[in-house]
């Protein structure tokens, strides 16, 4: 999961598979080349897209949680590796992007929480906000969502960020990858770029 990462400063993509990491991959790059698709663990290295001359990428990371014909023990794999992927980096992390799906992530966390289970989702946002890890929360497929404003109220309160959501945008982005909708994503990123003094970046997000 290291051996081929070219020494840049990046944003990373990470999240549950079948989130729609590649599908925003796509968008974020302008390039098709990352390969999507409708099962989960599509995705099994990371993928960078570098400009070698503004020392950037984007680097979309491989998906963990559950996998049809994969086994248990592969998809902790992922996850330990995921995990040692952004401590080794996190300096060169400029912002890390949490890609939950809209109309799920709720469903999802509230049946892993328990006295002695975290939910993914909210066990990776607390690890990158500990790690100081700029984080943003890409809810995406938000074209199946129809009450937007409470489902979004409800994704901040299990991360424990006070709801409303809209005191949140610059955590909170709600996108929709695959009708190309991620402005709120982009309004994020730049916010980061320009707070880490790196605001010849902001055209990759304009
Ligand atoms: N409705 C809807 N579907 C989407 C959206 N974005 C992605 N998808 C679909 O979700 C499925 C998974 O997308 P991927 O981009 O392959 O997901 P991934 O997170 O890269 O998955 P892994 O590589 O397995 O971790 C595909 O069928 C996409 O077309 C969206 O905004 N809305
Ligand atoms: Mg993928």
């Amino acid at each position: 999961m290291f051996e081929d990462r070219p020494d840049r400063e990046e944003v990373v993509l990470v999240g549950r598979s079948n989130v729609g990491k590649s599908t925003l991959m796509r968008e974020l790059t302008g390039h098709s080349k990352f390969t999507t698709g409708q099962k989960p663990g599509v995705t099994r290295s990371p993928n960078h897209f570098d400009w070698v001359s503004e020392n950037f990428m984007f680097t979309d990371l491989p998906g963990f949680g559950f996998m049809s014909g994969v086994e248990e023990e592969h998809r902790e794999q992922i996850k330990t590796d995921l995990v040692r992927y952004i401590e080794s980096n996190a300096d060169d992390v400029l912002a890390a992007v949490l890609v939950v799906d809209g109309k799920s992530v709720i469903d999802i966390i509230d049946r892993h929480s328990g006295p002695d289970e975290i939910p993914h989702d909210v066990e990776l946002f607390h690890f990158l906000w500990d790690l100081e890890v700029p984080t943003i929360v890409a809810v995406n497929k938000m074209d199946k969502v129809d009450d937007r404003d409470e489902r979004l109220d409800d994704l901040c309160d299990r991360l424990g960020l006070h709801p409303p959501w809209k005191q949140w945008r610059e955590t909170i982005a709600p996108i929709s990858a695959k009708r190309g909708d991620i402005d709120a994503l982009n309004e994020a990123l730049r916010t980061q770029f320009h707070e880490q003094k790196r605001d010849d970046l902001l055209k990759f997000v304009s």
